[in-house]
């Protein structure tokens, strides 16, 4: 006689029948080894020595990155996360005062998905980033190169969110005029832009990038003080990334993380001399992907310089 149906999906909450129960106990036993080998993987990582700059330089991949995270069907960060910034920072930039000349995005990576709402209120958009190979591949998407990433999936999205039914084409135009300069740029120097003069802007954003660099709070604090010099009295400093995270891959390269909680995140800000102006904090609810990067939740700080 089949088995009646009854009981529950832990993963969905859905009612389960039949063969129902050869999947959630086949998912069950899936979870488990995943949480195993992030454990191991997490204890390898934390007794390792922290990625050094040279690590960067030799073993970030920006192809591999881009393909890992950011793929439209299946990039981890392709989903849960983009929709965190992008919806954040729409509502940043279309319903409060974070507007003006120059907006620097600190530490881009090879990736611009944070900047189409910004490119609306802001004049010029600096990028930047440590890796040579990262710049290399903003130049190919500002330059319209057929070697580019893809971002159109994206575009969409923030096209959808601001209902102005513009085209995903003329966005993409929009932000590519905005974007003035490539520069490189390094998280651990005092000046992170020397020999470079980059004059004090009105916002400066970073996405996902100081807990690559900063091997703990103490040296994120720095970061947050060196950021000082370059924003404007008054101007905006916008940090969005995820916490509790010690390890992502990318390729075969593991990189650690620096781990962070809440209070002592926002403890390095006030330290730093930044007054806190919003702060939004979000679960990582879709765990499909730990065993390539095991961050828990999601920040986005707003923090502003004192006049
Ligand atoms: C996880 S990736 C984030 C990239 C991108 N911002 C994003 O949102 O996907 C970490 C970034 O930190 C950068 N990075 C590594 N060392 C750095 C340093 N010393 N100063 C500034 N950025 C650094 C890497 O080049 C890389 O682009």
């Amino acid at each position: 006689m089949p088995r009646s149906s009854s009981g529950s999906d832990w993963t969905t909450g859905k009612v389960l029948e039949g063969c129902d129960y050869k999947r959630s106990a086949w998912l069950l036993g899936r979870a488990l080894v995943l949480t195993d080998i992030v454990r191991t993987r997490r204890q390898i990582v934390m007794a390792a020595p922290f990625a050094s700059k040279q690590d960067y330089i030799d073993e970030f991949d920006a192809k591999d990155y881009l393909q890992t995270y950011y793929e439209p069907k299946d990039g981890l960060l392709c989903g849960e996360w983009t929709e965190f910034v992008i919806r954040n920072l729409h509502e940043t930039f279309t319903k409060g005062e974070v507007r003006g000349h120059t907006l620097l995005d600190f530490g881009s990576g090879p990736t611009i998905y944070h900047l189409f709402s910004a490119c609306e209120v802001f004049d010029k958009i600096i990028v930047s980033d440590f890796l040579e190979q990262n710049r290399a591949e903003l130049e190919k998407w500002l330059n319209k190169d057929p070697d580019a990433f893809d971002w159109t999936h994206i575009i969409k999205f923030v096209c959808e969110l601001e209902g102005k039914g513009e085209n995903c084409e003329k966005k993409a135009e929009k932000l590519r005029s905005k974007v003035k300069e490539v520069l490189k740029c390094d998280a651990l120097k005092r000046k992170p832009f020397d020999p470079v003069v980059v004059p004090p802007v009105d916002c400066l954003l970073s996405c996902l990038c100081l807990e690559a660099p900063c091997k703990d709070i103490k040296s994120f604090c720095e970061a947050l003080k060196n950021f000082k010099d370059l924003i404007k009295p008054g101007g905006y400093l916008l940090i969005l990334s995820v916490m509790n995270a010690t390890f992502y891959n990318v390729g075969k390269k593991c990189f650690a993380s620096m781990t962070t909680k809440k209070e002592e995140l926002e403890m390095a800000f006030k330290e730093a001399g930044y007054q806190i102006e919003k702060t939004v904090y979000s679960p990582r609810t879709d765990k499909s992907q730990l065993d390539v990067a095991d961050y828990e939740a999601q920040y986005f700080i707003l923090a502003r310089k004192p006049k």
